[in-house]
């Protein structure tokens, strides 16, 4: 199966740029900007990533991407990841970005989206590796700093495809950010949300009716809420649900507890992703291996978890007519 996995045509929805910066990378960038870090050595910074909630989580994640300073840094850990992409065959990738990371810390707009979309125009020619980027809010942060980030991003328009929303789930619910999603939305922009990964049930319903979200992040907790699940499965609402990210955050006590594949087997719509890489043990295939190892699973059944990405990703028919022939066509040999 580990063959099967490893070749499986793969598009990844939820992936935040920032949580693919490796140690290795912090040490080198804190040393190219001289960026003070409290560690000495990257097998330390790996050992610091211990998490009990999301939060505790967050917390180390908004440090570690302090050593990104310049646009050659954002290009530097999107290449990075885009490279990792090649080796785990992943063909399609939508990038989250956090400008308010940066840009509170005095970076411009500019520099982040300017580095991190050059390494995706690259990756096109050179790795034959397709992208969109979505920009999340972060939602313990006002409503003033969206409306501030989404008026720096119009200058950006033909680099982002969406808006997102990101951050501590927990008392910061998706109506706090109707009205900057609403303009975005008239911008034209599509609007997707972290919903029910910490927080409740209610979080995905709001962020489907109040931010008109075309997929929801995560979403593992809508199986509180079984009126729910039957929606998402009538309206074929995608879930990028992040395996790997779930049980280090203990959203779920391990693998085997995690709901995934019993989603997968009702008709909800569910892909595979990595969330943030660098800090909870791995890429796509990793995502894929921890899953069918925890939930003896056929081909068909891990090849679907590539449908569903396919056809909830944000690119032309033309595009997920050929992905989905390339994946078929791996399935039937
Ligand atoms: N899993 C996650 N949930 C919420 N915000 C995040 N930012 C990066 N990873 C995140
Ligand atoms: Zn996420």
């Amino acid at each position: 199966m580990k063959e099967f996995i490893c070749g499986l045509p793969k598009v990844e929805l939820h992936l935040h740029i920032e949580g693919s910066l490796e140690p290795e990378l912090m040490f080198e960038l804190a040393k190219r900007n001289q960026v003070a870090i409290p560690y000495n050595t990257p097998q330390e910074v790996r050992d610091a990533y211990e998490f009990h909630n999301l939060q505790s989580f967050l917390d180390i994640y908004y440090q570690g991407a302090n050593v990104l300073i310049h646009e050659q840094d954002f290009f530097d850990l999107t290449w990075a990841y885009l490279l990792r992409c090649k080796e785990d065959n992943v063909l399609h990738t939508e990038i989250f970005f956090d400008p308010q990371t940066h840009t509170s810390r005095g970076i411009d707009f500019d520099i982040v989206i300017c580095g991190i979309h050059r390494a995706l125009v690259q990756a096109q020619h050179e790795l034959g590796i397709t992208s969109q980027l979505i920009m999340c809010f972060l939602r313990h942060l006002d409503e003033a700093s969206a409306f501030e980030t989404l008026e720096q991003a119009l200058l950006h328009k033909d680099k982002i495809i969406a808006v997102g929303l990101d951050s501590s789930e927990l008392g910061h619910p998706p109506k706090k950010f109707e009205n900057v999603f609403q303009k975005a939305l008239t911008e034209g922009f599509l609007t997707v949300a972290h919903a029910g990964e910490e927080g409740p049930a209610k979080n995905i319903d709001d962020a489907l009716v109040l931010l008109r979200t075309a997929r929801i992040d995560h979403g593992v907790r809508c199986v509180e809420d079984e009126a729910l699940v039957g929606r998402l499965i009538e309206g074929k609402v995608p879930l990028t649900v992040c395996p790997l990210s779930n049980t280090k955050l203990k959203v779920f006590e391990d693998m085997e507890q995690h709901n995934v594949v019993e989603l997968l087997r009702r008709g909800v719509c569910v892909t595979l992703n990595s969330d943030d890489p660098a800090y909870f043990g791995g890429y796509m295939n990793a995502n894929f291996l921890a899953v069918a190892n925890a939930h003896p699973m056929s081909k068909e059944e891990l090849a679907q978890f590539t449908l569903n990405a396919i056809e909830a990703s944000f690119i032309s028919e033309s595009e997920k007519l050929r992905l989905q022939k390339e994946t078929l066509t791996y399935l039937m040999q």
